[in-house]
């Protein structure tokens, strides 16, 4: 048994031959995952997850229940202390609740770094920024600096980098948990379409109740901790959704069933 301090305890064949275009195999997968770090906090407790291609996974509970922990393993930024992550996906993009910038580039070149290091020339890099950032509803700003754009165009900033890397796998932590109301439910509205657009898988973390019900196909309850999965509740809707959904009654009776479940296990 490991520490925590090991090797990211992550497997899966080696990417040129991954693919998550088999419904049949998840494109990530925890089993009996648990996290010890090394100063004794037991941050997870045998976790299992699945997340297919096409699925969209919130992932809500008590703070400091394992939630970032969890995504940081499917990320390969850490270890399971015990059982196994493994990532069936040939790309992976993370999004953090700071849309993480260089101040000094433009938003063009943000979104053109993820080229820059993959070695993709020039012409074809601008070409695919330009493309992200139209598609996040930043066309005319491409050569902003960050400092010049508002919290929810930065994000969207973050995300254009995220997409421009066409990931099968998408990491969410909190992405929108500094934005203001209205801007969230923006970007909650845009998010939902890109996922339908580009299909990609995602895990997506947040506190907000209402909008893990908004853009998933499923949200998971964790524990306090050591966070467990105590709940895995399916919500019906196809995409794109409308805003309006946010109203309907069986929107309601998904938001009240999470919010008790989380209560009983906090
Ligand atoms: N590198 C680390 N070393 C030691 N303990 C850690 C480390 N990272 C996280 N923890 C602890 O593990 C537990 C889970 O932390 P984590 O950040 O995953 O929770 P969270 O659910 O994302 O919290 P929040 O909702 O407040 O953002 C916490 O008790 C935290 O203090």
């Amino acid at each position: 048994m490991s520490t925590g301090t090991a090797a990211p305890k992550v497997t899966g064949p080696p990417p040129e031959t991954t693919s998550s275009s088999d419904p049949a195999t998840p494109t990530l997968a925890f089993r009996g995952v648990a996290k010890v770090f090394p100063t004794g906090t037991r941050a997870l407790e045998d976790v299992s997850i699945d997340v297919r291609a096409g699925e969209f996974v919130s992932v809500v509970g008590p703070s400091g229940c394992g939630k970032s922990t969890l995504l940081r393993l499917a990320a390969g930024l850490d270890g399971a202390t015990e059982g196994e992550v493994d990532v069936r996906a040939s790309t992976t993009s993370f999004v953090f609740q700071e849309a993480t910038l260089l101040e000094w580039r433009t938003a063009r070149r943000n979104v053109e770094l993820v080229g820059e290091l993959a070695g993709v020339a020039a012409a074809e890099r601008r070409r695919r920024a330009a493309e992200a950032l139209e598609l996040v509803g930043l066309a005319g700003f491409e050569d902003q600096h960050p400092r010049s754009l508002s919290g929810g165009m930065r994000m969207r900033v973050s995300i254009a980098r995220a997409l421009v890397a066409e990931p099968q796998l998408a990491l969410f932590d909190e992405p929108f948990g500094a934005l203001d109301e209205i801007t969230r439910l923006k970007m909650q509205t845009e998010l939902q379409r890109l996922f339908q657009l580009k299909g990609f898988a995602a895990m997506f973390i947040t506190h907000s109740i209402s909008e893990a019900v908004y853009l998933s196909s499923r949200v998971l309850v964790m524990s306090g901790r050591p966070g467990r999965i105590v709940d895995d509740i399916e919500v019906p809707w196809s995409y794109p959704r409308s805003p309006e959904l946010r109203y309907e009654p069986e929107f309601g009776r998904i938001v009240g069933r999470l919010s008790h479940a989380l209560e009983a296990h906090s």
